[in-house]
């Protein structure tokens, strides 16, 4: 007698462990394998170290000043960017060496916390700017410091920062020469000297 495709197909499906059985769980698990492979693809890779991946140098600070590296410069008092100040009068006013110091520190922090110009100190070494920023304020005032930081235009290119941050720098720096009791009219003097680098720090 002759079986039709359609009723040897119904007798294969009822059978117990039958081909067609079978074969849908082979299909199954061929899929099941696919979308695992798909999802391992897809996961992220861990322990991965993207630095080394693309090339990125490593930054290491020096052990003994805790400051990073930057590129080679020619060092001299002329990066500060002004002529100092002569006479003994004005680094007492500011505390001598270590009174100029401190302010130079509490600006920076000073900035750090400011929300209106942080973005534009992280990732950028305040441990540096700290000293060299001490330096350039000590080597002005005329408390006998030599500066060896950059020029400004060239410690400033590509921060992008503006006349308005400018403006929170300084009055951060008033804030910390006020709270050191510095008087008014030598606070000025300081400005004074700082205003015409203006065009150097800002480039909008
Ligand atoms: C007349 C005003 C300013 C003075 C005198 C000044 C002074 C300095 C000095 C001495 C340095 C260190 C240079 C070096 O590392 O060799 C420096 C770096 C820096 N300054 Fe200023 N600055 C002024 C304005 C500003 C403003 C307005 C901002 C942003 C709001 C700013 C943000 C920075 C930053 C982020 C660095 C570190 C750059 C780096 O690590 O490459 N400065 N500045």
């Amino acid at each position: 007698m002759q079986t039709s495709d359609r009723s040897l197909h119904s007798k294969i499906s009822a059978a117990p462990f039958s081909l067609h059985n079978w074969l849908f769980e082979d299909e199954l698990l061929i899929k099941t394998a696919i979308l695992t492979l798909f999802l391992l693809q897809q996961a992220p890779a861990e322990n991965v170290d993207w630095d080394k991946e693309f090339g990125v140098e490593e930054r290491v600070r020096d052990p003994e000043t805790g400051e990073f590296p930057v590129e080679p410069y020619q060092q001299s008092n002329e990066n500060a960017g002004a002529k100092p100040f002569q006479g003994e009068q004005l680094p007492a006013a500011f505390g001598g060496r270590e009174g100029i110091q401190k302010i130079a520190d509490r600006t920076v922090e000073l900035s750090e916390a400011d929300p209106r110009i942080s973005d534009i100190f992280v990732s950028h070494d305040m441990v540096r700017l700290k000293r060299t920023l001490g330096e350039q304020f000590c080597y002005l005032l005329g408390a006998g410091c030599d500066y060896s930081g950059r020029d400004m235009r060239t410690a400033h290119a590509g921060l992008g920062a503006t006349k308005a941050d400018l403006n929170a720098l300084v009055e951060n720096l008033q804030k910390a020469m006020r709270e050191a009791k510095v008087p008014f009219a030598d606070q000025n003097k300081l400005l004074s000297k700082l205003a015409p680098m203006s065009k150097d720090v800002t480039e909008r």
